[in-house]
């Protein structure tokens, strides 16, 4: 069987969850008792609506930023006016990793978005005690019965959830406790990524939910008509991760988008 991106992806999440569990990976971690900050809540009263992402490589554009320093660009994304973060913490398709969120955690006081792919509450636990803020449900990458589990141990946890939908039929895996439901403009089995998914998919998420836009923006003026359409929040990596300098890149954005 020829297995699709997302499969390999989730094939290798398996193992890494199997060998953390192992590892005793979670009870290794220094607890820190910190409350958590509401990414709902920033986007509903932010300006810019900007959720700036840390990310090294991806699947479809390969490296992006290989050395990319988790100490300085997080915090220069919160000083150019990101409203949160999102942080790939997945190793071997994104190049980043769990200590790429820790090392950011204390540098800012924005929410943190872990960035990852999400299928075992195991995963949960190691993102609440790394930091996090938000965690990711994708969708495309699981089944409704088990979205709508982790979604609720998430909240018992503290944590928000950011439900990630790509098709009409994925509507169907919203529930009371997704806080927020990013559309996702790229496709990921193929990569394409057209933003018009959001203005189309945008239209029929309940009313109540808030709506984020992801990926494959890089044009200020998309934003403006992302507003119109009732989104209130945006997710961009590349269009800063691919300049030496991403949170001057951020900063000119908001700049232009003012
Ligand atoms: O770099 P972009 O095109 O601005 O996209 C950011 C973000 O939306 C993208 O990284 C993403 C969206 N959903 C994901 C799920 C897993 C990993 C990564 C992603």
């Amino acid at each position: 069987m020829i297995m699709n991106i997302l499969e390999t992806i989730i094939a290798k999440k398996q193992l890494e969850v199997a060998t953390g569990k192992e590892n005793g990976y979670l009870e290794s971690l220094n607890k820190i008792n910190r409350s958590h900050l509401s990414l709902k809540k920033a986007l509903e009263t932010s300006s810019t609506g900007i959720i700036a992402e840390f990310k090294r490589k991806s699947p479809s554009k390969g490296w992006i930023y290989p050395d990319a320093d988790a100490t300085e660009i997080p915090s220069g994304y919160e000083k150019a006016g990101a409203t949160a973060l999102s942080i790939l913490t997945d190793e071997s398709f994104f190049g980043g990793s769990l200590k790429d969120l820790q090392t950011a955690r204390p540098l800012v006081n924005i929410p943190i978005l872990r960035k990852d792919f999400i299928i075992d509450p195991y995963q949960l636990h190691v993102a609440k005690t790394i930091g996090a803020d938000v965690i990711l449900l994708i969708a495309t990458a699981l089944d409704k019965k088990s979205c709508a589990s982790l979604a609720k141990e998430a909240k018992s946890l503290g944590l928000e959830v950011l439900l990630e939908i790509h098709e009409e039929p994925e509507l169907e895996y919203i529930t009371p406790d997704i806080d927020i439901v990013g559309i996702n403009n790229r496709n990921l089995k193929s990569f394409v990524t057209d933003v018009e998914t959001s203005f189309q998919l945008g239209e029929k998420i309940p009313d109540g939910y808030l709506k984020i836009s992801e990926s494959g923006i890089s044009d200020p003026h998309t934003i403006k008509e992302l507003r119109a359409a009732g989104f209130k929040g945006f997710l961009i990596g590349e269009t800063f991760m691919k300049d030496d300098n991403p949170a001057q890149e951020l900063a000119k954005f908001i700049n232009v988008l003012d």
